[in-house]
Formats: C-alpha cells, sequence, structure tokens
C-alpha cells in the first residue's frame, strides 16, 4: 500500500470525527490500566517468543470506543466496536503489541477499501439522496453488514471479547510456522446490553466503571490463539475461519490498577500491529500494513 493512503484514511477519519489536537483519528476516548501476562506451558511449544517463556511480564492496556470522537457516549451505537490494545514490555527491553476490537470480523480486506468505505461513510449525510454511497458500497462488500451487525454494547469492558482479526505467524524453537488470530475472553463472562440498556447508562459508564472495578478486584482475561488449518486464507480479515479451529489457551493477563494519568499515558502510547518479537511474525495479511501505516500518521497528527 502507498503511503497516500494512510494519509486519505486519516483525512477521512477527521473529516468524519472531527480534528482534535492531542487525540487519535479514531479510538480517541480510552483508559489505560496496568498489569500483567502469565503465559501457559502450551504457548512456549508454538512460540520461541520470550513472551511466551516465563516468567509474567508487565502489560499496558489501553480499552477504547471506536470512532475519533472523544466525548462519544460509551453506551453509544458508534462507539462499537470497543477496542483493547495491550503492549508487552518484555525482560530484554523489547515490546510486543496487540491491538484487538470487538468485531469477529473485518468489513473490508485491504486499507485501500477501508479508505473507501470512510470517504463513502463520510459522503452520504442526511440530504444525501439514495442510493448513498455508503449504501451501494455495502451492497457490493456483503462483510460490511455481517461485521456490523455482529456488534454489542458490553456491560463492562471487563465482560467483553476482543479479536485480532488480522493473522500473525508463530515460529517455534525449531522453525516450524503456524499461522493464527488472537481472541481474548474476559474471565469474568461475556455480558452485553441491550440498546435500550445502553442508552440509559452515563456518557462514562464503560471507562468509569473498569477504573472502579480494578480498585477492588483484578480483572482478568484468557489469551487464546485460534490456529489455522491449511487452506484457511491469512490475507483476508473478511473471512473468519472454522469455529471448531483449535483454541490454544495462551496465557493470561491480569490488570490490577488503572494507570493514574490515563489522559497523558495514553498520549504517549503508540500501539502497533506490527510490533512483535522473534518468535511471532506478520502473516500475509495486507490490512496490518495498512495499519501500522494510518496509525503512524495519527501518531504524527496527534503529536
Ligand atoms: C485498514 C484498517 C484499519 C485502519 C486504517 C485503522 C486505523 C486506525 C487509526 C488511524 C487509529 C489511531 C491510531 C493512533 O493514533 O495511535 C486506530 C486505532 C485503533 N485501531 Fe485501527 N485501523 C484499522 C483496523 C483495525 C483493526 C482490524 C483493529 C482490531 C482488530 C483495530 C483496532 C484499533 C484499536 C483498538 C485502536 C486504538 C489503539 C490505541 O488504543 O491506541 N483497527 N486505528
Amino acid at each position: 500500500q502507498d503511503a497516500t493512503t494512510a494519509e486519505q484514511t486519516v483525512d477521512a477519519m477527521n473529516k468524519l470525527w472531527g480534528r482534535h489536537p492531542g487525540l487519535r483519528a479514531n479510538h480517541a476516548k480510552g483508559v489505560v490500566l496496568q498489569g500483567s501476562f502469565t503465559p501457559t506451558p502450551e504457548a512456549a511449544k508454538l512460540s520461541k517468543a520470550s513472551l511466551f517463556a516465563g516468567p509474567a511480564v508487565t502489560v499496558t492496556v489501553r480499552f477504547s470506543d471506536g470512532t475519533g470522537l472523544p466525548t462519544i457516549a460509551d453506551g453509544a451505537k458508534e462507539a462499537r466496536p470497543h477496542g483493547f490494545s495491550a503492549k508487552f514490555k518484555l525482560a530484554d527491553g523489547g515490546e510486543v503489541d496487540m491491538v484487538l476490537n470487538s468485531l469477529p470480523h473485518f468489513p473490508v480486506a485491504t486499507g485501500e477499501e477501508f479508505r473507501d468505505l470512510l470517504v463513502a461513510i463520510s459522503q452520504s449525510g442526511p440530504d444525501v439522496p439514495s442510493p448513498k454511497p455508503v449504501e451501494t458500497f455495502r451492497a457490493s462488500h456483503p462483510a460490511v453488514a455481517a461485521a456490523v451487525g455482529a456488534l454489542t454494547t458490553p456491560e463492562s469492558f471487563a465482560r467483553q471479547a476482543y479479536n485480532g482479526v488480522n493473522a500473525f505467524v508463530f515460529v517455534d524453537a525449531a522453525g516450524k510456522r503456524q499461522a493464527f488470530r488472537w481472541r481474548v475472553e474476559p474471565v469474568a463472562g461475556i455480558a452485553t446490553l441491550n440498546a435500550e440498556e445502553a442508552g440509559k447508562r452515563p456518557a462514562n459508564f464503560l471507562q468509569e466503571e473498569i477504573v472502579a472495578r480494578v480498585a477492588k478486584e483484578p480483572v482478568a482475561f484468557r489469551f487464546l490463539a485460534q490456529l489455522a488449518e491449511p487452506g484457511d486464507p491469512t490475507h483476508d480479515a473478511t473471512k473468519p475461519w472454522p469455529k471448531e479451529r483449535r483454541m490454544v489457551e495462551m496465557g493470561t493477563l491480569t490488570l490490577t490498577q488503572a494507570v493514574p494519568d490515563s489522559a497523558s499515558a495514553e498520549k504517549a502510547l503508540l500501539f502497533l500491529p506490527n510490533a512483535l518479537t522473534d518468535g511471532i511474525e506478520v502473516s500475509d495479511d495486507p490490512l496490518i500494513d495498512a495499519r501500522v501505516q494510518a496509525y503512524a500518521v495519527s501518531f504524527g497528527r496527534r503529536q
């Protein structure tokens, strides 16, 4: 993907949601917490990454609402998908990032298509006659309706499952490669609100609830890797793999405290889907590079 696509994508986000100094072009509203990740013995068999060799490492997590609107209500339909970003601090000084959200799969397969979708939305205001550009786009991209239709509003950031959507590749000590997708499940279980309940909640209920919850008790998530079988597409994030694919338990993340000054912490943070370590690699999914470029453009604009 050429660099202009990323610029055009962030331009489209800024047009849709406004440009807010110091804040992210997408997932602008968030909250930062801290904890640790403990790998399972199975994890070390799949990947030689030091992250899975143990002992536990420190992790910074940012939960977020969708869109670049910094004051969006957490219960709004547009605040979905909710985001989950994690930065693992390795013993060797390196870092691994995981940038997940609550979509079961992505609405489009490439960065160019995502830019086109955002542009179509920005050209489809209430006064535009049908078929609006976004309606035409959705008609030719059925994965959009399937992805968006599966979204829900959680009762808590701690009661939501998050998906990696993009495929990555584990490399084990013998050099064997295994494509996988991340799935993060809340130990407290999934709990969703219906539209009416979500609409009645205070604007910051998810942000405030997670801070209050972690002050009382640790908040834990299971990290699962869904393993691809030969023939499963790794280059197309619109295509979920069959449900019966093996899910390997890779470890548990336990959040133990909110970061005292979340606003300044999130300003300094940049999560990149290709920030990996020896033993975890990118796949042939073109969205990964598209994301990396767009996140860098957004980061540059929010300095
Ligand atoms: C071509 C596809 C995509 C583009 C262009 C895109 C673009 C962006 C941009 C520009 C930001 C703001 C980055 C920053 O300022 O740090 C962002 C944030 C984010 N995106 Fe994406 N995104 C894409 C796909 C995805 C996918 C597939 C996921 C998850 C599965 C995802 C999850 C997130 C999350 C969780 C954040 C907030 C990061 C944080 O907490 O700092 N995005 N995205």
